[in-house]
């Protein structure tokens, strides 16, 4: 069964069409990546999976529940978690502190704590466990500033991980990094992937095929192939239209 689905949704900016009738569903431990040339409607769609942007129409399910429309932050507390293109960090902040903040945000009434000391513990253990998972418990007290760029993308993922979601969305987490980096957040995300089904917006073609289960693959807006990684990486249509002439752009 789906965890997530979109249905027909479209996004117009003015005349142009963004996403245009996308339809696709995501089932439980599955990694869903989402492939396109620049300005195919990769972000959009992950800005309308998030609440970012609302459609202009169709519609998006979680866990059978219509949550089209729905802001950010309550698309965040429904469970589904977004980790961003750019790099989103509190840079005077440690590892801990970033990821304490990112788990206090699930927090009904963030500042006005009626049981101040309990909600501080848990907003600490949810911090820890977040670091452990994305890998950055040697950097715990270590400002974030301090790190490298790869690691700084990585501690954004151990912020999303600390609002403690149930379905991850994730924009490019390879953007911008090199070989090793990017090794390190493909065994990271191959982590992941075992424990919740994910949306992946990713250019690094090597990253993708090596982790994502289906490949959808949009251009101007519309899906033109979405299946099975095999299936649709091999098919003609996308060799065509996305994997041949632009391959050396990624
Ligand atoms: N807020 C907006 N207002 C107007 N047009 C927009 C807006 N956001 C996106 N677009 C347009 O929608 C189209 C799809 O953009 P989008 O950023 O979703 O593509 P993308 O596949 O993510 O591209 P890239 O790989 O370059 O990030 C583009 O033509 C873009 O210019």
């Amino acid at each position: 069964m789906a965890i997530l689905q979109t249905t027909a949704l479209t996004k117009s900016f003015g005349g142009l069409t963004a996403v245009r009738d996308v339809s696709i569903a995501v089932a439980e431990r599955e990694v869903h990546a989402i492939i396109g040339p620049n300005g195919a409607g990769k972000s959009t769609m992950v800005n309308l999976l998030t609440g970012q942007i609302p459609p202009t129409s169709g519609k998006v399910t979680f866990e059978g529940r219509d949550i089209t429309g729905l802001r950010p932050d309550r698309i965040s507390k429904i469970g589904i978690g977004r980790s961003f293109q750019r790099t989103n960090v509190f840079p005077t902040f440690t590892c801990l502190e970033n990821c304490w903040l990112a788990a206090q945000s699930r927090m009904r009434h963030s500042f006005r704590f009626f049981r101040r000391a309990e909600r501080y513990a848990s907003c600490g253990e949810r911090a820890e466990r977040a670091l452990e998972l994305c890998g950055l418990t040697h950097r715990r007290d270590t400002a974030a500033a301090d790190m490298s760029y790869g690691e700084q993308r990585q501690l954004e993922i151990g912020m999303m991980l600390a609002t403690e979601p149930r379905f991850l969305v994730l924009d490019e987490p390879m953007a911008g990094m090199g070989k090793e980096e990017s090794g390190k957040v493909v065994a990271l995300l191959r982590d992941l992937a075992r424990s919740y089904p994910l949306v992946l917006v990713e250019h690094d073609m090597d990253a993708v095929f090596s982790i994502a289960d289906t490949l959808t693959v949009m251009v101007n807006g519309t899906v033109i192939a979405s299946g099975p990684l095999d299936e649709v990486r091999d098919s003609t249509a996308v060799q065509e239209a996305y994997l041949g002439d632009g391959e050396e752009d990624y």
